[in-house]
């Protein structure tokens, strides 16, 4: 299972989680990656943890101010960046806009979606891997894999028929194993999760706490 920690902009030290996000991810060999603010990416990535962009912009080296930059992100240490959140929605044209601007740059991709129908639109993009979050069960505590474990099938089903090199993510409301195992026997290949760790109160005894029925 892959463990997505997007920082979104809480109020959490980056480079504290991240430095226990790759120590759990070294003892454990679960992958855990961190997704901090743009700003923040080459801190994160000195910790040695794997790094993530929230986002890249579907432009060129040029004459794009505010936007951030494919290159730009992977030159300061990303490897991977997500795009389409649920928190940054993006137009179609811009979604594959911003998938070419990190292949360019070398990124792995993840492009989020709502539901099994837009996952299956999503896929059709290919990047390589997508996430299904819906909208309303983010930030709540409330596991998708409980809550609304239809929709995580239903996105494994709908990106397998287009795409079947895609990996799919599950997010919104994940924050304990417990929740992981759900993700994993709804056929879910990773999670994507936030407050679970950005807002814990120990994020290290949260990570811990996330892959410990991986072990
Ligand atoms: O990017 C992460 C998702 O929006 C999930 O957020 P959450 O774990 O706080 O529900």
């Amino acid at each position: 299972m892959f463990v997505l920690v997007n920082l979104k902009a809480y109020p959490c030290d980056p480079v504290e989680v991240a430095t226990a996000a790759a120590d759990v991810s070294d003892d454990s060999g679960v992958r855990v990656a961190v997704a901090p603010q743009a700003a923040q990416i080459g801190a994160v990535a000195e910790t040695g943890v794997e790094t993530w962009a929230q986002h890249v912009s579907a432009v060129e080296h040029g004459s794009h101010t505010g936007s951030t930059l494919a290159e730009a992100a992977a030159d300061a240490g990303a490897v991977g960046t997500l795009l389409n959140h649920s928190e940054n929605r993006l137009k179609l044209a811009d979604i594959d806009g911003a998938l070419d601007a990190a292949d360019r740059a070398d990124l792995e991709t993840i492009v989020c979606a709502n539901n099994p129908a837009q996952i299956g639109a999503a896929a059709a993009l290919d990047p390589d891997g997508v996430a299904v979050e819906p909208p309303e069960l983010i930030g709540t505590g409330t596991p998708v894999s409980k809550a609304d474990p239809d929709i995580v099938t239903g996105a494994v089903d709908a990106a397998a028929r287009v795409n079947g090199d895609v990996d799919v993510l599950c997010g919104a409301g994940i924050s304990t194993g417990e929740d992981l195992v759900s993700a994993s026997d709804l056929g879910a290949s990773g999670v994507l999760l936030a407050s679970g760790v950005a807002k814990a109160d120990d994020p290290r005894a949260a990570l811990e706490d996330l892959v410990e029925p991986l072990l």
